[in-house]
């Protein structure tokens, strides 16, 4: 299997250069001989002796700058003003914006979007607030809605923070689904208080997608505004995630020649995405899913605080396999990981069956590096866009919610969820499947049509669209 170098990090060096000292091709040379790569260059200003040139320069890791740094440090006629990185750079100001569909350039056009006029839009949707979804922005309208409880494999951060990750989701919804999409990050701890605050917020938008808030937490408050709201709503670390892993699933399965009741899968991290992936592979006929959290094997003769994990000990392992992650791995065809960064050991993956799949999912850093993992597996996937087979919910949510809000669906249920999942899997023609393919690219066009007309076609076969 071919593993792209994992080179995603940028920097931006402002260097002053004396030209009677050295030149550029000798800065380059170093810069190169230190791992770094010269990736653009822009002059900022040119004098007689001196010239001052930006240089993004990609590098491997913060190691990698630091070589690169030191390299040009030690050269003679250079000196760096100022270093930047590219990732903190395309974060400032925030990733998204509210622009207005018209221009508004004298008083009559004011009149029209404004009062007085706009009053009797007011009042129609008064009598009939059914038209708000067609005289406001509410149908083409989600809201991103964290409360920093765990974020990515982050865990419990302060509201501010979670909001890189909302607002990103929320570019995503836009530039993948024209969806508008407004990153919300709470600060609340309590479940009620979360649950009000989303009902009194929902007039506003056609769907709410719940994001990064933790287990058990999470089910609570997903269902009850599933019973309580008329819009959908849809936590996209369950159920996006579980959708993408089921997509990624079948394909990797029609590479090794198994069929999934036969497979024995090993999930680890048993929260918001472990569960819900759970609950979506037992429906699609795999019988023998153990569960793996920090305290080993779930199973049903343990007494557990948290509810949903004896539903779990009652719902899977059927032979009742007890112990650690490394000692439950043994024989098994899947693992599926949706818990924390580097847990899993080449030496786990060594006792798994012939043909192992891998799907590593943890963010940022998965639960074992494909470097690592590369020799041992046949599949592996990981959530990340730096590798080959990104398995991630953001392959799912755009273009579901962009099917439930075309056909006014009241809810997204789990037909919806089935539908998004083989149309995700079949986007990839099966005379194109390879170990390095098994899931489509975030930037394929067809995945968001493909998951929208199968999502429509689902919601108006149970009957939950309105369109
Ligand atoms: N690739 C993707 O699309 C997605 C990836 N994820 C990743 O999955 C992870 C979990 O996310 P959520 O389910 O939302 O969080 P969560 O907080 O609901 O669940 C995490 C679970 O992992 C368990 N855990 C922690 N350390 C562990 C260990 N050493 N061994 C086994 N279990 C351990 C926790 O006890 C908890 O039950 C995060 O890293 C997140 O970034 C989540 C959603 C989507
Ligand atoms: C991808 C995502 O939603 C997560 O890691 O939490
Ligand atoms: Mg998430």
């Amino acid at each position: 299997m071919m593993i792209m170098a994992q080179s995603n990090m940028h920097i931006i060096l402002r260097l002053e250069i004396n030209k009677q000292q050295i030149s550029f091709g000798e800065i380059a040379t170093s810069i190169g001989n230190a791992g770094g790569d010269v990736v653009a260059l822009d002059v900022i200003n040119e004098e007689q002796d001196t010239t001052i040139r930006d240089l993004t320069i990609k590098v491997n890791n913060k190691d990698g700058q630091e070589t690169v740094t030191q390299a040009i440090q030690s050269l003679v006629g250079v000196n760096i003003k100022h270093i930047s990185d590219r990732t903190f750079l395309v974060h400032l100001g925030g990733k998204i914006e509210v622009r207005p569909k018209l221009s508004i350039d004298n008083r009559e056009e004011l009149s029209h979007v404004y009062t007085p006029e706009v009053a009797r839009i007011c009042t129609a949707i008064n009598e009939d607030p059914s038209l708000a979804h067609n005289l406001t922005i509410k149908n083409n309208a989600v809201a991103v809605i964290s409360d920093g409880s765990a974020v990515l494999g982050l865990g419990k951060i302060k509201p501010e923070a979670a909001m890189p990750v909302m607002e990103g989701k929320a570019m995503l919804f836009k530039q993948l689904a024209d969806i508008n999409a407004y990153p919300l990050c709470l600060d609340v701890e309590n479940t009620e208080d979360i649950i009000q605050i989303i009902k009194s917020l929902s007039p506003a938008f056609g769907g709410i997608n719940l994001e990064d808030i933790a287990s058990p937490g999470c089910f609570e408050i997903e269902e009850r505004l599933k019973n309580e709201l008329n819009i959908p709503v849809f936590h996209d670390d369950q159920h996006g995630t579980a959708i993408v892993v089921l997509a990624g699933i079948l394909n990797a399965l029609k590479l090794v020649n198994k069929d999934l009741s036969i497979c024995k899968v090993i999930i680890c991290g048993i929260g918001a995405a472990g569960i819900s992936i759970t609950k979506m592979l037992l429906k699609a006929g795999v019988k023998n899913i153990i569960g793996v959290d920090k305290n080993g094997a779930i199973t049903r003769v343990e007494n557990y605080e948290n509810k949903m994990w004896t539903w779990y000990g009652e719902n899977t392992n059927p032979n009742m396999e007890q112990g650690s992650l490394s000692a439950v791995i043994q024989d098994a065809d899947i693992f599926i990981g949706v818990s924390v960064g580097n847990i899993l050991q080449v030496e786990d993956i060594k006792k798994m069956a012939k043909n192992p799949v891998v799907f590593a999912l943890a963010n940022p850093d998965p639960e074992i590096s494909p470097e690592k993992a590369k020799p041992y597996v046949r599949v592996m996937a990981t959530g990340r866009s730096d590798f080959p087979n990104q398995v991630n919910n953001v392959l799912c949510f755009p273009g579901i919610f962009r099917g439930a809000l075309d056909c006014k669906a009241s809810i997204i249920n789990e037909e919806m969820k089935l539908a998004a999942a083989k149309a995700i899997a079949a986007t990839i023609p099966e005379d194109e499947l390879n170990e390095d393919y098994i899931i489509p690219g975030v930037f394929n066009k067809s995945v968001v049509s493909n998951i929208k007309k199968a999502v429509v076609e689902a919601a108006h076969d149970t009957g939950v669209a309105k369109n």
